[in-house]
């Protein structure tokens, strides 16, 4: 019987899954959005309910859709958003509260104490990680300090904590394993860097009890099994890793040095450093890529929270163009943005600023101003955010880098490309297969149980789709770079 690997992709705004062959080749995609709650400005909530709905959902879907039935699936991998997080009461498997999602910013005037009291200091070389709302520990924080009875519970062992791969893993092996990848483990801003251990200290920074975090392990290993869920089946679950992490390996992005970005909801770039956790001297994230078979490599990481989103707002609040796709051929009416720089500092500006009180800004409109120059200008602002973060990324690395393999939504945009790697003087690679947070989590999962044998034998899947190179000469570049600058001081006036 053929046997294929199903990677369920739990996103910020859909549960995705996908099959997978041997070859690495996508035999079937399943995928359904699911409701984003914004209680109060700046609150962004999930239902964890829905999202293990949806997600189970989507795996049934996909299996049926490649003709296929369940004992086909040799093993679950499972890659998710990161720092979103769920409390749940350990005996009834019930959420005391909705999923606080990683774009919410309730916990920003806590997390703002934190740095007054100097402890981003110890907390960034605990962790790697820059003090910000966006983590997981402030959100737990919040919800045992507001939700009725819910740090008494904590207290007493009841309640489990977990990111969305720990929610999923629970709900699969009905509640058989609390357990976490290094990966995710990585983003909480609780785990030490170097034993990849929950950190005592941070827990009492956080006031958060040790006994409800999930066991941290490797991201290649059989967790569990599924338990009569999808069938009678026992399938492994043997991946877990987080999306961004997922991604660089689905690139394979596997030697000190590699770097992918990928162009989604937001803009999240990585670079493999090896063994080794840099920390960073210039605002980025140190971060755990993954561990397998005891080798732990890490990464360093660019978060930019508004990338693509930039485009979803051209949509759905200035209704200048249809449909996503449009704004390429919206934005290739025009030859450049006129001087008109657009910063979607919606909700505050991610790395290299970390600015939470920076706001989305327009310059440099004039009479002659038109809704394809704002098309223009909102693509163009990906591309410089990517740069901020590229330049931050060699400045701490030391590496020049010399290509850039990209994947996500926003890079079937060929005008955006090449934009970037005008920008960059660096080339930009789009591989043949884009899913490939999908597929790092397939890899890690059939990794584990013997599907492929060693990533040496996966390396040749990964193939060019198209190579994008700069053909801009210096003096532009410099110029237009010169003028973002601007852009961005002044959306970080407010
Ligand atoms: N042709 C396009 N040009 C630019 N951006 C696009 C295009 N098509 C889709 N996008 C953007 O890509 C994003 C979706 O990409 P995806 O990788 O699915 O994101 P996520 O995983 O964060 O939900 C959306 O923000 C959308 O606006
Ligand atoms: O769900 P995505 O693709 O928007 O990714 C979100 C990131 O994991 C947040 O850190």
């Amino acid at each position: 019987m053929t046997k294929y690997i199903l990677a369920l992709d739990q996103g910020t705004t859909s549960s995705r899954a996908i099959v997978f062959d041997h070859d690495g080749s996508i035999v079937s995609v399943a995928q359904k959005e699911f409701k984003q709650i914004f209680p109060q400005p700046g609150w962004v909530e999930h239902d964890p309910e829905e999202i293990w709905s949806t997600q189970l959902g989507v795996a049934a879907e996909a299996i049926t859709k490649a003709g296929l039935n369940t004992e086909n699936i040799h093993a679950i991998g499972i890659t998710n958003q990161r720092e979103t997080t769920v409390v749940w009461d350990r005996n009834t498997g019930k959420p005391v509260y909705n999923a606080i999602v990683w774009q919410d910013r309730r916990t920003a005037d806590f997390c703002d104490e934190l740095k007054r009291k100097n402890l981003h200091i110890l907390i960034q070389q605990r962790t790697g990680l820059v003090v910000d709302a966006y983590f997981s520990a402030s959100k737990v924080k919040w919800i045992l300090d507001n939700v009725d009875g819910a740090r008494t519970k904590a207290e007493k062992g009841e309640l489990c904590f977990g990111t969305i791969d720990t929610w999923l893993l629970w709900k699969l092996t009905k509640g058989q394993v609390h357990a976490t990848d290094v990966s995710n483990a990585s983003r909480t801003m609780l785990m030490n860097l170097q034993t990849l251990q929950w950190d005592g200290e941070l827990e009492k920074i956080f006031n958060i009890p040790g006994n409800m975090l999930p066991q941290i392990r490797s991201s290649s290993e059989v967790f569990g099994t599924t338990q009569n869920i999808l069938t009678a089946t026992n399938i492994p679950i043997a991946g877990i890793a987080g999306d961004q992490q997922s991604a660089l390996f689905g690139q394979l992005c596997t030697h000190s040095g590699m770097v992918k970005n990928t162009y989604g909801t937001g803009c999240f770039m990585l670079m493999n450093t090896g063994e080794k956790a840099v920390i960073s001297k210039n605002n980025l994230l140190t971060t755990v890529a993954w561990k397998i078979n005891g080798k732990t490599e890490y990464a360093l990481e660019g978060s930019v929270f508004i990338a693509g989103a930039v485009v979803q707002w051209l949509r759905d609040g200035l209704g200048i163009i249809r449909s996503s796709t449009d704004i390429e051929k919206l934005a290739a009416k025009v030859t450049d943005s006129d001087g008109v720089y657009m910063v979607p500092a919606f909700t505050g500006l991610g790395a290299p600023y970390w600015n939470q009180h920076a706001r989305g800004t327009i310059v440099g409109i004039t009479r002659g101003t038109t809704a394809a120059h704002f098309a223009k200008a909102a693509l163009d602002s990906i591309a410089y955010q990517t740069v901020d973060v590229l330049k931050a990324m060699e400045a701490d690395s030391g590496i020049e880098i010399k290509e850039l393999r990209v994947d996500g939504g926003a890079t079937v945009n060929n005008l955006l490309m090449q934009f970037q790697s005008d920008l960059l003087n660096t080339a930009v690679v789009r591989p043949r297969i884009t899913e490939t947070t999908a597929l790092g989590a397939a890899y890690l999962a059939g990794l584990a149980t013997g599907y492929w044998n060693s990533i040496d034998e996966i390396q040749e899947q990964w193939q060019v789709d198209r190579k994008f190179e700069s053909s801009m000469d210096e003096e532009k570049r410099e110029t237009l770079m010169n003028g973002w600058k601007k852009a961005v001081k002044a959306a970080q006036s407010y």
